[in-house]
């Protein structure tokens, strides 16, 4: 993302900042509340210029919102109307807030409130979990992949790996978090899905078309709790660089405080949530599927100095073996810009890297 055109940012000096790669620190939560930090250290200054700071105030009320009574009407009129809304939504942003979902209020206040108390676990309890790479169901961590990366991320992740069907392996502390999650992941997998029909529909395909291409109800959920401390720095460092999600569709929650931010056209937008909506991103295994016709979000997660951020993001994607590719209608009539890949290989080639805005794409792109 760097722009060698703009000014550059000189941090201030900060010499009594330790200057620590996230690989030497468990958690940035616990590492941030060991001291008095005036200032970050220099391996978290992600916003190097003015220009990645740059927000576009102006687009955020147009962020479309798609209400999902519509989508599952049984009045033909109105259904057809919340298909044409997704696929503007698809088409123009790659981003919505859902409305009307369906998901209980209560199920989401709890679920984001367990997610808080499982990184307000101390360091030695949530030892157990450490990440110890891609092919482990759970996984606790710091930043993104820190062993690939010069500049880290102001951020803890907790991520669960979920097939279906469901044999549901979750930590089980926070008592009660489990059961909790396991409701979630359940109840978002239903709207995912039902979001897919309509996709598939406002591709001229049949509803179940890319539930089909990819099994998806078999597919596998990526549940990731993130917390990002408050930062002292927040101009400068980010909860996560941009990057696009590598599954199909990723519902996102938060626990009231802001911070999401995507791309649209070039400019940075904020991401205001309307209350009790779903956030939605359009994924690179979407992108693959449709042919190239609806792209993936990039979108990154910025930072303040107040308050602790949670965000839930269920990452639904095809069965794990699943070798995806372009849907095979959509090639009756358009040459395939994307080579088929098993979700797999893509997930472990996305996992493994850094965070690298679209780049992961381009393994399966056709020039
Ligand atoms: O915290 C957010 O708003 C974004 C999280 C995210 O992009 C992710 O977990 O992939
Ligand atoms: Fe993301």
């Amino acid at each position: 993302m760097a722009n060698s055109a703009s000014p550059v940012v000189t941090l201030p000096s900060s010499t009594a900042i330790p200057n620590i790669h996230a690989t030497e620190i468990p958690s940035i939560k616990a590492f941030a509340e060991s001291t008095e930090l005036l200032a970050i250290p220099s391996t978290y200054n992600s916003l190097t210029n003015l220009h990645d700071r740059q927000v576009a105030e102006e687009l955020a009320a147009q962020i479309p919102v798609i209400d999902f009574s519509h989508l599952i009407s049984d009045d033909p009129e109105l259904h057809a109307k919340g298909v044409q809304h997704l696929a503007r939504a698809c088409e123009d942003w790659g981003f919505f807030m859902v409305t009307n979902h369906g998901i209980p209020e209560s199920l989401m206040d709890d679920v984001i409130n367990m997610s808080h108390k499982f990184h307000d676990m101390s360091v030695e309890e949530k030892a157990e979990f450490a990440d110890k790479g891609v092919s482990n169901p759970i996984r606790f961590g710091t930043s993104f992949n820190a062993k690939m990366e010069d500049i880290h991320s102001w951020r803890d992740y907790l991520k669960v790996i979920i097939k279906y069907p469901a044999d549901f392996t979750f930590p089980l502390k926070p008592a009660g978090f489990k059961e909790l999650a396991q409701e979630y992941c359940q109840v978002t997998k239903a709207v995912a899905r039902k979001l897919l029909e309509g996709i598939s529909e406002s591709l001229g395909l049949e509803p179940n078309a890319i539930a089909k291409a990819t099994d998806f109800d078999a597919g596998l959920q990526v549940l990731i709790a993130n917390l990002y401390p408050p930062c002292p720095q927040p101009e400068l460092a980010l909860g996560m660089p941009p990057h696009s999600d590598h599954g199909l569709l990723t519902l996102l929650t938060q626990n009231g405080i802001d911070g999401l931010q995507i791309n649209h056209k070039g400019k940075w937008v904020k991401v205001n949530p309307l209350p009790k909506c779903i956030i939605v991103n359009t994924s690179d295994q979407l992108e693959v599927v449709s042919n190239g016709r609806y792209r993936s979000i990039l979108h990154r997660a910025t930072l303040n100095n107040k308050d602790t951020r949670i965000s839930l993001a269920i990452n639904n994607g095809p069965q794990f073996e699943k070798v995806v590719g372009p849907a095979e209608e959509l090639l009756k009539k358009e040459e395939a810009v994307f080579r088929s890949m098993s979700y797999k290989e893509y997930f472990e080639l996305q996992q493994k890297n850094r965070l690298d805005g679209k780049a992961c794409l381009d393994h399966v792109r056709i020039n």
